[in-house]
């Protein structure tokens, strides 16, 4: 039985329908809304019609073949949408899919009228986003950000490429109808004017769908970078305990002076804001930062509820079962009295949203915390995140992209000790086996 985090209790199916002209921004929020909705386990995918248009397609079409003149090309243009469809419907059976997105122009009231028909057939709660964007500004940027190296222009010079995809837009424009607040009233839709300055929504019924309309509003493009750290070695990790709220090691004490240079290394002049959780390990490493600081209750550790204070070792020896349950499903396993993986992603849904919203943060947290965020940008399956190895006085710098997320580690060379706990044991460190390597270890594939 599929868990739901955000309330589904009427079996819930919803398809997003993307509206809107070409680089305005929609595979980035359809990828964005399954990142985010994956996040909280809710069964999303985004079904992307150019990729099965360029499947049965010319491998670089130019702009004549979104011509909707062009009856060859649209032949094969409704195809790869009716096969998107297909695969769509039936990913919602047979995944029990929960949101799916359909990630294309969408962009006559024909084409909509088409989808929501079958949406209907199928019980799909149809759901209309738009992307308008008017700042042709913005719009070349796009074209330069993500177009030209798009797989329809590899090899192209990317003058060529721009051009093309001017041309390209202009022929959506030709037949482009927007959602129109008299027109389309009985549908339920957002429309995101010029990113967001302006929002629209209309018949918005569901939670669910509430959900997705607040998230995409807090959306932002500007280029920004967010900084992720644990706290400096603290007394407990030296004593191999978990939980409490110990104060730094000298060690890590060293950490806290040196942090302000290894951010200042990485951010030059930026102006930061730092959130550390309330406890006094992580304030204590933001103590020498010259930033605005905020605490959060919302970043404190995972609490181990009667385990706080224990060692593995006297944890396996006091509740082996639990500990070994925790070993079978560490994402679900709730600490007696305390917490799992699953309720501190719960409870950092609105960290997650304030920085969205937010540009420079410099976050000082603990170990599960910082897994489940970097979980989110990274896009870690839930199965993963828990045993990823985020070792100490490393500071992590996230840059969102459009696509993803670059990665950069910056070490602060100030050893510590490894607080890493390998599955089917009870000693910390990072004695990693060959067969664990690969999972745990903090990865990505445009890591520096
Ligand atoms: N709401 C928005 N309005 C305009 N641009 C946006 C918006 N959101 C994201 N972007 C920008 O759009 C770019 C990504 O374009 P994307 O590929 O998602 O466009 P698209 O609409 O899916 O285009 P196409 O129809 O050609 O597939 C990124 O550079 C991103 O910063």
């Amino acid at each position: 039985m599929p868990v739901y985090t955000v309330s589904n209790v009427q079996n819930l199916r919803i398809c997003v329908v993307m509206v809107g002209l070409p680089a305005r921004g929609k595979s980035f929020i359809s990828q964005k809304i399954v990142r985010y909705l994956s996040w909280l386990s809710i069964k999303s995918k985004s079904f992307n019609v150019g990729n099965y248009r360029r499947q049965t397609g010319p491998p670089q079409p130019n702009a004549e073949f979104f011509d909707a003149k062009n009856k060859e090309a649209y032949k094969i243009r409704q195809q790869a949408v009716t096969k998107a469809v297909e695969d769509m419907m039936n990913w919602f059976v047979a995944e029990q899919g929960v949101v799916a997105i359909l990630d294309a122009t969408n962009s006559t009231r024909e084409r909509r009228d088409w989808i929501l028909r079958l949406c209907r057939e199928n019980g799909i709660e149809p759901m209309f986003l738009e992307s308008w964007c008017d700042d042709q500004e913005l719009v070349l940027r796009n074209i330069t950000d993500v177009k030209q190296t798009s797989p329809d222009y590899v090899g192209v010079d990317p003058e060529v490429a721009k051009r093309d995809f001017l041309e390209r837009i202009a022929k959506y424009e030709e037949v482009y109808e927007p959602l129109d607040d008299n027109i389309d009233r009985d549908l339920t839709f957002v429309r995101l004017i010029n990113v967001a300055q302006q929002v629209i929504i209309n018949k918005i019924e569901t939670y669910l769908e509430s959900r997705v309309v607040f998230y995409v509003m807090n959306l932002h493009i500007k280029p920004r970078c967010i900084w992720l750290s644990r706290h400096g070695e603290s007394v407990y990790n030296i004593e191999k305990k978990i939980g409490g709220d110990s104060s730094l090691s000298p060690r890590g004490l060293q950490y806290a002076k040196k942090l302000p240079d290894l951010v200042r290394q990485s951010a030059g002049d930026a102006d930061l804001t730092v959130w550390t959780s309330t406890l006094i390990r992580t304030q204590e490493t933001a103590q020498f930062l010259p930033y605005k600081q905020l605490q959060w209750k919302a970043l404190d550790e995972l609490d181990a509820g009667v385990c706080d204070g224990m060692t593995y070792e006297e944890i396996e020896e006091k509740y082996p079962e639990d500990f070994k349950a925790r070993d079978e499903d560490k994402y679900e396993y709730r600490y007696r009295g305390g917490e799992s993986y699953r309720d501190v992603v719960i409870r950092l849904e609105p960290i997650i949203m304030e920085l969205e919203r937010q540009e420079n943060i410099l976050i000082i947290t603990h170990q599960a915390v910082l897994r489940c965020i970097y979980a989110y940008f990274m896009n870690v399956p839930q199965e993963e995140s828990p045993w990823m190895s985020i070792p100490l006085h490393t500071l992590i710098r996230l840059e969102p992209r459009a696509y993803g997320t670059k990665v950069t580690r910056i070490k602060a060379d100030i050893p510590a000790v490894s607080t890493y706990k390998e599955k089917g044991t009870s000693r910390v460190g990072e004695a990693l086996t060959e067969a664990t390597k690969s999972r745990h270890v903090l990865t990505n594939p445009s890591n520096d």
